[in-house]
């Protein structure tokens, strides 16, 4: 994938300033940067449901930028979304969310009388297997818990065989078992399929463990580009923009290192001593 010099502006308002870089191979790409930085506008660009202003996105040597009609459609099922808030039918059931992810390909009579062919329930149940939900499968989306919510979401993104995932914050919502439990059926996704997965993400500390590669927004430009390793506590600082006190934990989903006021003042003292 090549991104080269896109460019979103909301009015005066530059969301996203010339961004460029390339992916080579699929990968695992973490975007990270305080909020708004610009890192939704990027992914929602680069699925097109956000008109870029300038600039340019191409997967596979093609440019996907102007596409329109079923081109625009066939690429956007290319690169299924994943939102923080799952975006799932609450009363319909598990399955018939997860078959949604066909919607593309399918007649409007066919969608109007829920009719699925029966090969792509069977999927879609071969699917919420691999991912751990299978059992809850005839169950009403809104009974499930918000990590198997975002699970029933990433089974209807495969529905679709994208060859890349854009995931905006996925586990933006969760507590930080269930964002475990989501981060590592994504990265399996990626490993197993190799799809490239683009996740944007709000901790550090994901972005480190899960990711082959960060890119780090900052006032909508792409301000780190490297290997989680490269990301010290110095990169995260100005990717953030936070001066001396900047604390890692502040971008935690790790509960032990999300600092409590009381264990703040400690330190604080501690540091007065
Ligand atoms: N539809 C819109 N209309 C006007 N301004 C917008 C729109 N969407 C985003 N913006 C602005 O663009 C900038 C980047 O927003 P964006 O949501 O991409 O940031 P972000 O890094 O994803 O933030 P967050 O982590 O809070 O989701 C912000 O200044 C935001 O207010």
């Amino acid at each position: 994938m090549r991104i080269e010099k896109l460019t979103k502006r909301f009015g005066a308002n530059v969301a996203v300033d010339t961004a460029d870089f390339h992916i080579g191979k699929p990968a695992m790409v973490g975007i990270i940067g305080a909020s708004g930085a610009g890192k939704s506008t990027l992914l929602r660009m680069i699925n097109r449901l956000t008109e870029s202003s300038e600039g340019a996105i191409r997967f596979n040597d093609r440019d996907v930028t102007h596409l329109t009609g079923r081109a625009k459609r066939e690429w956007q099922s290319q690169c299924a979304m994943i939102f923080q808030q799952f975006n799932l039918v609450p009363r319909l059931d598990v399955v018939s969310n997860v078959l949604h992810g066909t919607l593309n390909k399918r007649s409007t009579m066919a969608t109007l009388f829920n009719l699925y062919p029966t090969e792509d329930i069977h999927k879609a149940i071969e699917i919420l297997d691999r991912l751990g939900i299978a059992e809850h499968a005839p169950k009403r989306a809104e009974a499930l818990s918000g990590g198997q919510q975002q699970r029933v979401a990433i089974a209807r993104a495969l529905m679709q065989d994208p060859q890349i995932i854009l995931a905006d914050e996925p586990i933006a919502s969760l507590d930080p078992m269930n964002a475990q439990i989501v981060m590592d059926a994504l990265r399996r996704i990626h490993e197993e399929d190799g799809r490239m997965v683009i996740a944007n993400l709000h901790t550090l500390d994901t972005a480190r463990n899960y990711c082959d590669r960060v890119i780090g927004m900052r006032n909508g430009k792409i301000v780190f580009d490297g290997r989680p390793d490269q990301l010290t506590t110095g990169a995260a600082r100005d990717i953030y923009g936070a001066g001396a006190d900047f604390s890692e934990g502040a971008t935690s989903t790790d509960i032990n290192a999300l600092e409590t006021p009381q264990q703040a003042r400690i330190r604080d003292a501690e540091a007065l001593v």
